[in-house]
């Protein structure tokens, strides 16, 4: 499966809902080095929060990507690259894996899904926002985990497979079997990555690293590290096969 991500080994996923650390601004945001910004987050998301990121950014040179967590959000912007679309293969409610698809489809007047990509979430943090609002069932163990991953991309032929831990840093056997799992797919994880280390080690086990808080919570010198990190992991990998 082809898609610009298959190059990628860090993105940044910025929140509208949540400030920049004072005194830093989107252009700084976008130059942290990341391979792409993904601009979406669970609470509190408007239409219009959702522009302003898009607006900020658009001037700069950053592969532009909107994570939409519900129809209700999307935006229609030439500045974005494209729409990286969530379906939570762990919820228990449905809604979240194809009702809100349709939903989206019925209200569109015609999908450019040229620009459309999907993402298939498997959420692993109870606590976090994102496993509350789909009724997630995290208590899933590594076969559990990597049969996800393995049903994603070839029974539902998703390009992004997503190990999420939102808030906290995952288990990596996890992320490990979930990478093991594909061979068409690129694997994200997210979560928890505050620093180089815990990129690097993510970045053995993933093919792309994405970090949230972080940028809200230590500001864009912190999230450079974790480019850093992700990089010379897997460099480090590339260079051993
Ligand atoms: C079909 C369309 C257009 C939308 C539906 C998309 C779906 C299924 C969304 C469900 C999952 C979801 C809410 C994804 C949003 C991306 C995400 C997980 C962001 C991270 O959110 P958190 O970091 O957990 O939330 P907060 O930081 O807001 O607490
Ligand atoms: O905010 P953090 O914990 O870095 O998580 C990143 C991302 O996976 C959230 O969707
Ligand atoms: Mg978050």
């Amino acid at each position: 499966m082809t898609g610009p991500w298959t190059e990628w080994n860090h993105v940044l996923k910025v929140d509208p809902d949540k400030d920049l650390v004072d005194g830093e601004t989107f252009e700084d945001v976008c130059q942290t080095g990341t391979d792409a910004i993904e601009i979406g987050g669970t609470l509190d998301i408007t239409a219009d929060k959702m522009q302003r990121v898009v607006d900020a950014c658009a001037e700069h040179d950053v592969p532009l990507y909107q994570e939409p967590s519900n129809p209700g959000v999307v935006v229609d912007d030439d500045a974005l690259d494209g729409y990286l679309i969530p379906t939570v293969f762990n919820a228990k409610d449905a809604f979240w894996i194809t009702g809100a698809h349709k939903e989206w489809v019925r209200i569109e007047n015609g999908m450019d899904w040229d620009r459309t990509h999907t993402e298939a979430y498997i959420v692993l943090n109870p606590d976090a926002s994102v496993a509350q609002l789909t009724d997630a069932n995290c208590d899933l163990a590594v076969d559990d985990v990597a049969s996800y991953a393995a049903v994603a991309e070839r029974m539902f032929g998703q390009e992004i497979i997503y190990v999420e831990y939102s808030g906290m840093f995952g288990d990596t056997e996890k992320v490990k079997a979930a990478h093991d799992a594909l061979d068409e797919s690129t694997l994200f994880y997210g979560g928890g990555v505050s620093d180089y280390d815990a990129a690097y080690e993510m970045g053995q086990y993933s093919d792309v690293v994405v970090v949230g808080d972080l940028l809200h919570d230590e500001g864009v010198d912190a999230v450079r590290e974790t480019v850093e990190g992700a990089r010379d992991a897997m460099r480090e990998r590339s260079e051993a096969e």
